[in-house]
């Protein structure tokens, strides 16, 4: 503690090199010879929330307009249909706060194969870094279960549920939504867009970047080493 505070001494004081160092710390960035640590976030990235949205929308509500994937924007998705229709903001809502919603989600392309074979990368360490919603009768439970459908009982112990993810340390976090903030004003991840439907407008600002899809995901980690 006593270290960290005389650094931010430094830093203020303006000696830009320290100051670099503290800046590059706090941007996730990895020593060489050191374990990496990756956060995977769980919707939008290992399971197609948006996907199962709108399928149980449509077969609940066959009557009332929808928002195809591609017209989608914005990370909420009741905040969108509510804009489309007031009565839908609640509609969407009762969809995912439903029995069934989040283990019935299909996999991402690519994910299971991808987060499988990433536990397995030397040097690496892989956590499921997920939030659940507030109405937590089924999602908490249906999260857990699953990642042990798809990805096996011995990813139960790789889970980390939380709804502040800047608490959570680690030198990459995986996620789909744009802006990921809570009490840590200096998260120690570099937080790696994933391109999901609801983002894929969102100019990001350098040097944050992007992980298309499954397929870029060694390069990915091979940069954070380097
Ligand atoms: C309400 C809502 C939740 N979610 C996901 C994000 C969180 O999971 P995750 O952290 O695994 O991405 C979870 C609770 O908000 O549901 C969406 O992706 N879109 C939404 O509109
Ligand atoms: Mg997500």
């Amino acid at each position: 503690m006593i270290f960290l505070a005389r650094l931010a001494n430094l830093r203020r004081s303006g000696n830009k090199v320290l100051g670099a160092v503290i800046k590059s710390v706090c941007a996730g960035h990895h020593s060489a010879g050191a374990r990496l640590r990756v956060l995977v976030d769980m919707d939008g990235v290992l399971a197609d929330f948006e996907g199962g949205f709108l399928k149980k929308f449509r077969d609940t509500y066959p009557e009332d307009p929808y928002i195809e994937l591609q017209d989608r924007r914005g990370f909420w998705v009741s905040t969108q249909y509510g804009e489309l229709q007031p009565d839908l903001c609640e509609k969407a809502k009762s969809i995912w706060e439903s029995k069934n919603f989040f283990i019935e989600l299909e996999p991402i392309p690519g994910a299971v194969e991808a987060v499988k074979e990433m536990v397995n990368v030397k040097d690496t360490d892989v956590f499921i870094c997920t939030s659940p919603i507030k109405k937590y009768k089924y999602c908490p439970y249906e999260k857990y279960a699953w990642v042990e459908k798809h990805l096996g009982k011995d990813f139960l112990e790789l889970m980390v549920l939380t709804r502040d993810k800047t608490l959570v340390s680690g030198n990459l976090l995986i996620d789909d939504k744009p802006d990921i903030s809570g009490v840590e004003p200096c998260p120690k991840w570099e937080h790696v867009l994933f391109s999901a439907c609801h983002n894929m407008h969102v100019q990001l600002r350098p040097p944050k970047r992007r992980l298309h899809s499954w397929d870029d995901w060694k390069p990915l980690l091979d940069s954070k080493r380097q």
